[in-house]
């Protein structure tokens, strides 16, 4: 579905990818994991058409999006849940979730507001309140079903469960085990690799810039040293 092969990116001059490459399968949930400012969101950014790819291949579902503008990358069917949530901080979380609604490549069965709120019942209870005034788990859940009303193929979780309470944590987690059960193709940029080792069909290490290390969730056991290696500062 995805495939992403020795991109490269940056700020102006400022080089911050040199050599990523990763894939993601129809239906599979992928983790990208490493240490802060090694790249991830970076890397996020170059797919998303936020920023220009400067070398390398980005193709999605058979089309090669370098070049794509961030609005073309997300009618493709890119949907993205950013780092810091970006919810509408002056509507409802309904009529967040309202403007978002999007259909484009005619999913058979699309996202509505009301399963929404059957995926995150703490959202419905909160269904006439601004974003400004919501928990940041709310915000959270209401960043994923905003995201998810765009009914997009791949959706990526950019830190989805940074800053939130452990209880709220596994609430997100429950959520991307259901999605993948509905055969959702995800991307999680995450640290709580253990967690991750239930959710995850494999795994990329991101380092300065570089794809350094990829496996499956037997293999992230198997080197378990090597991993916390990556991941610890
Ligand atoms: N707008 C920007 N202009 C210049 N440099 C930037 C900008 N945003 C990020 N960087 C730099 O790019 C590098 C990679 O940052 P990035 O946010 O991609 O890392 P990350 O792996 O996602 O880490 P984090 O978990 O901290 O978000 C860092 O050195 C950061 O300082």
């Amino acid at each position: 579905m995805l495939k992403v092969q020795n991109l490269t990116s940056g700020y102006d001059r400022s080089q911050i990818l040199f050599d990523i490459s990763f894939e993601v399968g129809a239906g599979e949930v992928v983790c990208l994991m490493g240490r802060n400012g090694m790249g991830k969101t970076t890397t996020v950014r170059a797919l998303m058409g936020l920023l220009p790819a400067w070398d390398g291949a980005v193709e999605f579902e058979g089309r090669q999006l370098n070049g794509m503008s961030a609005a073309r990358v997300a009618k493709r069917g890119l949907g993205l849940v950013p780092e810091g949530r970006q919810i509408f901080p002056n509507l409802t979380v309904h009529e967040n979730l309202r403007v978002a609604a999007a259909n484009r490549r005619g999913q058979p069965d699309p996202w509505t507001v009301e399963r929404i709120y059957e995926l995150f019942p703490g959202l419905h209870e909160r269904i006439g309140s601004h974003g400004n005034l919501l928990s940041g788990g709310e915000q959270q859940m209401l960043a994923i079903g905003r995201a998810l009303m765009t009914n997009p193929s791949l959706l990526i979780l950019d830190e989805a469960t940074e800053g939130l309470a452990p209880v709220i944590r596994d609430q997100i987690w429950d959520c991307i085990a259901r999605l993948r059960g509905l055969g959702q193709s995800i991307v999680v940029i995450d640290k709580h690799v253990k967690r991750l080792l239930d959710v995850a069909d494999r795994f990329y290490v991101v380092e300065k810039g570089r794809t350094v290390w990829s496996g499956d969730p037997d293999r992230v056991r198997a080197e378990d040293d090597r991993i916390k290696g990556y991941l610890t500062v």
